[in-house]
């Protein structure tokens, strides 16, 4: 089968939320470990990854230089975080598959998607990005024009603009990539943003697109028998948090759509996931899951997680 595996903050930051470069290398080996496994059931895998945390790291860090180097814009931050992050995957990748026996060239494509310049989006920014604050960092960033949101008891968080994606520019380079036997990596943080350049090609755009969302349209572009979109629960859950919290199994993309427009998932967190899977199945996609990083070998074989079908 052909995979496209999204993998959540949670699969590449520590348990309790740390993410310097050795908390990452270890989440991700640990995540590389899970895939190896999906590529050795026999599976062709493209990953795609978030960058929430890491491109608003790197953004805070070109302002805090500012005084020293000009700063650069967030479509260059985003570009970066795909090298670094898929620097560190291909190096996990590579071990876990050998280990597996399951050896294979990776690749990591540095991969653009396309947004309107017009998108209501880029007015009114909901994407969280780097380190949490306290109310009074929030309230002395807003007030020097930043955009910060209260995110409960984890504290505030800065939000940027999150336009729909539209199309994969590099989508034809990934199907090359596959047809060549390589598992590869695209589209880490839903892809740069970008626009098209009236002298010809793409500009960068400053945004963050959400990853679920860029993986819907990764895997109908590369025709994928299944989209799994990986996180840290099992299953979504119907009344979550509630003495009536019931996980969903396999359910038809109708039923799941009623839920979200009940709103039965959190905003920021669930809610973009079941609204991949939904839209890949809704747009002709066969089947997709969410469910946990380690469940996704069993995931693919329909053995658990929230698996959406026709
Ligand atoms: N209805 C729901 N069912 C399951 N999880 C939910 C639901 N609503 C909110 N969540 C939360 O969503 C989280 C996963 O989203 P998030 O932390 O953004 O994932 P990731 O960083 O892996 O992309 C879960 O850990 C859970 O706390
Ligand atoms: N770009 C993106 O969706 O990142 P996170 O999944 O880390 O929020």
């Amino acid at each position: 089968m052909r995979i496209v595996l999204a993998l959540g903050g949670n699969a590449m930051t520590a348990s309790d939320g740390r993410s310097t470069p050795d908390d990452q290398r270890a989440a991700i080996a640990v995540a590389a470990e899970h895939i190896a496994r999906l590529v050795a059931a026999g599976h062709e895998v493209v990953v795609t990854h978030g960058n929430g945390p890491q491109v608003g790291n790197i953004l805070l860090k070109n302002e805090l230089s500012a005084h020293r180097l000009t700063p650069v814009s967030l479509d260059w931050c985003g570009a970066q975080t795909q090298g670094t992050i898929g620097f560190t995957l291909m190096n996990a990748l590579e071990r876990a598959l050998a280990a597996q026996d399951a050896a294979r060239p990776v690749a990591t494509l540095v991969s653009r998607t396309v947004v309107d310049a017009d998108d209501p989006a880029f007015t009114s920014p909901t994407k969280a990005i780097g380190p949490y604050g306290s109310a009074d960092h929030a309230a002395a960033m807003t007030a020097a024009g930043q955009a910060w949101r209260d995110e409960g008891p984890k504290g505030w968080r800065r939000v940027v603009a999150s336009p729909e994606p539209l199309q994969i520019v590099d989508a034809p380079a990934v199907a090359a990539l596959l047809a060549q036997g390589f598992l590869v990596v695209s589209s880490g943080g839903g892809g740069i943003p970008v626009v098209p350049d009236p002298r010809g090609g793409y500009q960068g755009v400053e945004a963050v697109i959400d990853k679920d969302l860029t993986a819907t349209l990764l895997s109908r572009q590369v025709e994928a028998d299944l989209l799994v979109i990986a996180t840290d629960v099992e299953h979504a859950v119907l009344g979550w948090g509630t003495p009536q919290a019931r996980p969903l199994g396999q359910v038809r993309a109708a039923e799941l759509r009623a839920h979200i427009e009940a709103g039965e998932f959190g905003v920021g967190s669930m809610l973009p996931k079941v609204e991949a899977v939904t839209r890949f199945v809704e747009s002709g996609g066969p089947r997709a899951v969410v469910t946990d990083l380690a469940s996704i070998t069993e995931a693919a074989d329909g053995g658990t997680g929230t698996v959406v079908v026709p």
